[in-house]
């Protein structure tokens, strides 16, 4: 087996004994039932993740932050210069972005793992180079990467997770940094919702509306060009309703690539888009994603194969987060949406996975930003199944019992 394939068939479902023991420690503690809301959704979720009730406190976290250019840049979907992601490695590793004041608000450790940058980076600390390309093909005139790039990005992914975890993290969070990756996002949402193109693309770092109209396009002749769904104007252009959520688009659960690049991951039901051609999460990935969408997908399936938790930052994050799900549908288990970004694409993919994001800040930054600042509630979700009395234990009158 593959080390992908290894790591998909080690994630493992919630476990229901887990999650029951976890709501009825929450029900046995010295607060009204359902007091504290989402947090009691998400103590209960990280047990029936560790399949042990408490579950082990999500902590220390580790940000890592996967950098990689795109070809689609040429496109003018970003008032950016691609330059910037490599500018913003340097920035990472000097400790002087956004991510590392987060990082350090929340004690997060941050690496950043080169995995498609387009210039050759001097080795630093905190750097980790799995540079699998100079940043991908442009995807609005071909496939943005071959089929050996994206499973080498996955597998960089699990890398990462497997070595963070070695070294202690007990809970990841996911990080990006890719000059005109929002539009690779977009194009990923569409494929694996069937979402419409127009619905999906957001402005990412702040386009005005002509690059915007632009974005659109470029993404609608993307999944054209690409022979994925959402490339019409109207509507899902998927097949059968498959998704979790069972809107159109392509199915959690797809299977791989034929060929045999990664046979035992042929399993699940296959997407149909107009052309009735079944399209494997693999496939999609190498036609509209990044290579730091292919190593976060590989990240997020690693760390959930280790049984931990995954806080998912933003739209990057998101898109990355339905390719893993295409592969291994009990990935989600393991994941906490950290925030919900202003990008619209990144509702559209929480929908799909079926998870509420914990913060809303209008953050339109990715890096890891909302995740990090995500961490501190998780912590404090599960503290309370460890550190709170129970009416027993303290003698206080359960008006239920
Ligand atoms: C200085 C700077 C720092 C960033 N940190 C994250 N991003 C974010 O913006 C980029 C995606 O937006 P778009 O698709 O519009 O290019 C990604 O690099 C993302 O991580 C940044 C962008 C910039 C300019
Ligand atoms: O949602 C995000 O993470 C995001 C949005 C805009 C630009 N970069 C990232």
């Amino acid at each position: 087996m593959t080390i992908l394939e290894q790591t998909v068939a080690a994630i493992r479902p919630a476990d229901p004994a887990a999650l029951a023991a976890a709501r009825a420690h929450q029900d046995s503690l010295t607060k009204p039932r359902g007091a504290l809301g989402v947090l009691e959704e998400v103590a209960v979720r990280l047990a029936g993740a560790a399949a042990v009730s408490p579950p082990p406190l999500p902590a220390p976290a580790a940000l890592a932050i996967f950098a990689a250019d795109h070809g689609v840049h040429a496109q003018g979907v970003t008032p950016w210069p691609q330059e910037v992601t490599v500018q913003m490695v340097g920035n990472f590793l000097a400790g002087g972005a956004v991510a590392n004041a987060f990082a350090a608000q929340v004690g997060a450790s941050v690496t950043v793992v080169d995995v498609g940058v387009a210039a050759d980076l001097p080795p630093a600390p905190g750097l980790t180079v799995s540079k699998v390309a100079y940043g991908t093909a442009d995807l609005s005139v071909g496939p943005a990467m071959t089929a050996e790039q994206v499973v080498a990005a996955l597998e960089a992914g699990i890398a990462v997770a497997r070595e963070l975890v070695d070294q202690g993290a007990r809970c990841l969070v996911t990080g990006d940094m890719g000059i005109a990756n929002t539009t690779a996002s977009a194009a990923l949402i569409c494929a694996f919702t069937g979402k419409d193109a127009a619905a999906v693309t957001g402005r990412g770092t702040g386009v005005d509306d002509e690059t915007l109209a632009r974005k659109v396009e470029v993404v609608r002749q993307a999944l054209r060009v690409n022979g994925l769904p959402g490339g019409r104007e109207s509507g899902p252009a998927a097949g059968p309703a498959s998704g979790r959520e069972g809107a159109g688009g392509l199915p959690v659960g797809a299977g791989s690539f034929s060929g045999g690049l990664s046979g035992g991951l042929s399993e699940g039901t296959e997407g149909t888009p107009e052309d009735g051609r079944a399209v494997p999460p693999l496939e999609v990935l190498a036609a509209v994603g990044g290579l730091e969408h292919a190593a976060i997908a590989g990240f997020v399936l690693g760390g959930a194969a280790l049984g931990v938790p995954v806080i998912l930052d933003g739209v990057i994050a998101g898109s990355a987060a339905l390719a893993a799900a295409a592969l291994a549908p009990a990935v989600v288990d393991h994941c906490v949406a950290g925030h919900r970004s202003a990008e619209p694409g990144h509702a559209a993919a929480l929908d799909h996975l079926g998870l509420r994001p914990l913060v809303e800040l209008e953050l339109r930054l990715g890096e890891g930003s909302g995740g990090l600042l995500a961490h501190p509630l998780v912590c404090a979700a599960v503290r309370v199944m460890h550190e709170v009395a129970t009416f027993d234990s303290a003698g206080v009158t359960d008006k239920e019992a």
